[in-house]
């Protein structure tokens, strides 16, 4: 993989270089709640503009549909950066349209733009290749050169991720080197007892990964929107909680190898439940109850774990050598729902282990949970790109940048 270090020895003055990141970060009523995934970005952005590059920065914000939805826009980031270096940065009102055309030819040598959210078109997420490779040529012909430093989507085949790097000369910015670095420790030689935490809400993304862990780790713990398919599948009544019925038969596979692999697979024994999703805009407090996990009402959904599991967790996390935590055990969002990604942080911190935590809600929960970001091992800023990495899989956007 060619570094930027290497670029810049090429020289980048007047060249436009476009920046693949990942700006996908958390909003709150369109602010920004946690600008980690800006900032991890911002030396790759501020070494080329210092290097006179004209530097286009583009990433996806959230699962916008493939057409233009201002809830999902990119303006309050390219603020946010503009804030962090220091300078004007201008913004694109569209990705490949007249709005980027223009902002990109009117950059400066050394100055910086920001184009509009990349899945704001179709063509970015297309499964055809002739689809998404149309919108990788429009994408390339706003630049001279590509660097991929968006490390939370490279897990993704999406057109600025995969097939634009093959459309022009290209190199790996400062994060995915750091981000690559590190966990390739967890590759190689990994100190055990090995713990594994996952959560969150992107489920079916995140099931498949247990396929491989069940071979690598020696305790999963089970948590966040996850765990209702584990209860499901234990002949449990998870009551409205998320659940991803299609995968059931695959879930008790699951647990039949663990046990026959000797892996400790961890479940919630008690939950928060509710009858309302709570209300992340105001903090209304929620009314919710504490029951075990075989007795959630049929009315009522799962939103954190409960304090006996917090507990159990944090007893399986005190021993470990190595801790790899993905996705926040509760709706954490909300402070009656913090609880159990708060306990489960502080296990972290307690313990001696190796702990890294990927995810750009587990990293965004840590740090708004008024965490040290030092007290841990690394805060990765990609969770399933870190876990499908962690599988050992070949992931489009580094492969991209290998050729
Ligand atoms: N029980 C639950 N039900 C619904 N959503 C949940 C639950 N537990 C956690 N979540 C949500 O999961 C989201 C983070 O999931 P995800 O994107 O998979 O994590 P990450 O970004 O760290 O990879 C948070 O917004 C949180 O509110
Ligand atoms: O937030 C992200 O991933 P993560 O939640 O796995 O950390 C990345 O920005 C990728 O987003 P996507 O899962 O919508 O492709």
């Amino acid at each position: 993989m060619k570094t930027i270090d290497e670029l810049l020895t090429e020289g980048v003055s007047g060249k436009r270089v476009f920046v693949r990141a990942d700006l996908n970060v958390p909003l709150s009523n369109g602010e920004i709640t946690d600008d980690g995934r800006i900032r991890a970005v911002q030396p790759t952005i501020a070494k080329l503009a210092e290097a006179g590059a004209r530097v286009i920065v583009a990433s996806h914000l959230g699962r916008p549909k493939g057409a233009p939805d201002p809830a999902f826009s990119l303006a309050p980031a390219a603020a946010r950066l503009g804030e962090l270096l220091g300078a004007d940065v201008a913004f694109a009102t569209d990705t490949v349209g007249a709005s980027a055309k223009e902002t990109v030819a009117a950059l400066a040598d050394g100055q910086v733009a920001v184009i509009e959210n990349l899945r704001f078109n179709a063509g970015e997420t297309a499964k055809d290749d002739a689809e998404r490779g149309a919108f990788a040529d429009q994408l390339a012909e706003l630049a001279d050169v590509y660097v991929g430093d968006g490390f939370g989507a490279v897990h993704r085949k999406h057109a600025s991720v995969f097939d634009l790097p093959a459309r022009l000369p290209h190199a790996a910015g400062y994060l995915i080197a750091t981000e690559v670095g590190v966990l390739k420790k967890l590759t190689a030689e990994v100190k055990r007892p090995y713990v594994v935490i996952l959560g969150g809400a992107k489920v079916s993304d995140k099931l498949a990964v247990i396929d491989e862990l069940l071979g690598k780790a020696d305790r999963l713990l089970i948590g966040g929107g996850m765990a209702y398919t584990f209860l499901y599948a234990k002949g449990y009544e998870v009551g409205i909680s998320l659940l991803q019925k299609d995968q059931v038969d695959v879930v008790k596979e699951y647990m039949a190898r663990a046990e026959k692999n000797g892996v400790e697979l961890v479940l919630p024994v008690d939950i928060l439940a509710s009858k309302d999703f709570p209300d992340l805009k105001t903090k209304a407090p929620a009314d919710f109850i504490t029951v075990d996990a075989d007795k959630i009402p049929a009315d009522q959904e799962g939103l954190d774990i409960g304090p006996k599991t917090r507990e159990l967790y944090a007893s399986k996390i005190a021993d470990a050598e190595t801790v790899f935590w993905n996705g926040p055990v509760g709706v954490f969002e909300h402070p009656d729902y913090a609880g159990g990604t708060r306990a489960i942080a502080q296990a972290l911190v307690d313990s001696s282990a190796f702990t890294v935590v990927g995810g750009g809600d587990s990293a965004a929960a840590v740090r708004t949970l008024g965490f040290d970001e030092n007290a841990f091992g690394h805060i990765s800023t990609g969770g399933g790109a870190s876990l499908e990495y962690l599988e050992g899989k070949t992931l489009p956007g580094l492969a991209a940048l290998e050729v």
